[in-house]
């Protein structure tokens, strides 16, 4: 069993964001974003990092003009965003802030509903919509579309917040720091729990985050900046950790640059095992039966929406006579999306060195062991630089007028780094 989280094609498909010679000064000399060209290109996830205060968000929200540049141009597809009303925009691109920046005094569903609501869509298909997000999003509609922000966790809110900014089925997803309150464990489910609703969903995300680690984990691309929005590297996550531009990368990488590589290949990159799987209810002794005659050790129950309840070993299976319906609250269970690195950590707490994997909407779909992540480490070692293209992305002229375009020389820029151009795909 084996699945890969790679999609040629964007299934909706997204838009291309290109800034041409953007500007942000706010009143001082120094601008907070100086002379910036920089693609985006359409379906990817592209990850903003750098240092507290290099003009991050300026940068991302002069993508959805809640910030106006000062000059230079910003284009989503063909369309230049001056052109477009700054409501009708920010319409089509969706917006993701900390802690999902929910309204308090609305209920789950009315959140989701804004901006279908201003497009005036009718009644039931907002409803159908919520439910369709709820559900994409991982929360039971049933249970949570009637519920006020402050009933749910942080991590719940902010799964909220993303269905939110997917409410109108936007081309681009913007995202400020979307995971920067809530605690390691859900943030790690948070992530994991993007990716997968990037391959249903295709969009062009940017991503403003402190932590390079989260944008090694996300991204397509990276791109690395100093003060004054200076793009120092703009590469994939494997091209910055083997090769970084200059030691200020270095530094930002910080210690471990080859630990960080195994956060580079995920559980869907390698094979998964079969295994034998029961439903609470069934007879015991056949399904022993079946796992004896399978060879396995151990099966999974699963309940009836293919959820891991437990792993029960063939001892476990002697004592019983029914397959319980029992929930074991320390089932070690990863998502696909999650890294080889979170996998290995859920395997520490199993006693059968192996971790139970599950896709979209906590599916089971296979096991991982220990054999194979650390099998696969080694070969991802050994085959890390990929070619994949890199799109532009430079501070100060181009030297080409109005398109700063993917034939631009690298000589011809004035400060900054433009990667080398290839073939078009495959940042993982
Ligand atoms: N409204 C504003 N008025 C004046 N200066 C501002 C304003 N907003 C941001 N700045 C300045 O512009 C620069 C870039 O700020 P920005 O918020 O874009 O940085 P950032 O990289 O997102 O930082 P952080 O990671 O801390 O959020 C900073 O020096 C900041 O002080």
């Amino acid at each position: 069993m084996s699945e890969t989280s790679t999609t040629a094609t964007p299934p909706t498909g997204g838009s291309r964001i290109l800034l041409e010679n953007v500007t942000k000064r706010y009143g001082s000399a120094t601008p907070a974003v100086g002379d910036l060209t920089m693609e985006i290109p359409a379906g990817k996830i592209v990850m903003l990092v750098g240092p507290s205060g290099c003009g991050k968000t300026t940068t991302l929200k002069m993508i959805n003009r809640l910030i106006e540049p000062t000059s230079g141009t910003i284009s989503l597809g063909d369309q230049d965003v001056t052109d477009i009303d700054g409501d009708q925009l920010r319409r089509r691109i969706g917006y993701v802030i900390q802690a999902g920046g929910l309204f308090p005094h609305m209920t789950i569903a009315a959140n989701i509903a804004i901006v279908p609501k201003l497009l005036k869509w009718d009644a039931e298909r907002i409803r159908a919509r919520v439910d369709e997000l709820l559900d994409l999003v991982s929360l039971d509609p049933d249970t949570y579309r009637d519920r006020y922000p402050r009933e749910l966790s942080g991590g719940q809110q902010q799964r909220v917040g993303v269905a939110r900014a997917l409410a109108a089925d936007p081309p681009v997803l913007l995202m400020d720091e979307p995971f920067g309150a809530v605690d390691p464990i859900t943030r790690q489910r948070l992530q994991d729990e993007l990716l997968l609703i990037q391959e249903e969903v295709g969009k062009t995300i940017v991503i403003v985050t402190h932590d390079f680690d989260e944008a090694v984990k996300l991204g397509d691309w990276i791109v690395i900046m100093r003060e004054g929005g200076q793009i120092v590297q703009y590469d994939t996550p494997e091209r910055i950790l083997a090769e970084p531009a200059d030691e200020f990368v270095e530094n930002f990488i910080g210690a471990g640059a080859g630990l960080k590589q195994l956060a580079l290949t995920r559980v869907s990159d390698v094979e998964l095992a079969d295994a034998v799987t029961a439903r609470p209810g069934e007879v015991a002794a056949e399904v022993l039966e079946r796992v004896t005659q399978a060879g396995h050790g151990h099966v999974v129950v699963l309940d009836d929406r293919d959820r891991p309840l437990s792993w029960l070993s063939r001892k476990q299976l002697g004592r019983v006579t029914q397959i319980p319906a029992d929930t074991d609250a320390g089932l070690p269970v990863v998502s696909r999306s999650a890294t080889l690195n979170d996998a290995l950590d859920t395997m520490l707490v199993s006693s059968v060195a192996g971790a139970l994997v599950t896709g979209r909407r906590d599916a089971f779909v296979g096991v991982i062991d220990v054999e194979t992540v650390m099998r696969s480490i080694a070969e991802a070692r050994e085959g890390s630089s990929r070619d994949a293209a890199a799109p532009i992305g430079v501070n100060g002229s181009t030297g080409s007028g109005a398109e700063p375009a993917l034939d631009a020389v690298p000589g011809a820029t004035s400060g900054a780094v433009l990667p080398a151009v290839s073939d078009h795909d495959g940042a993982r």
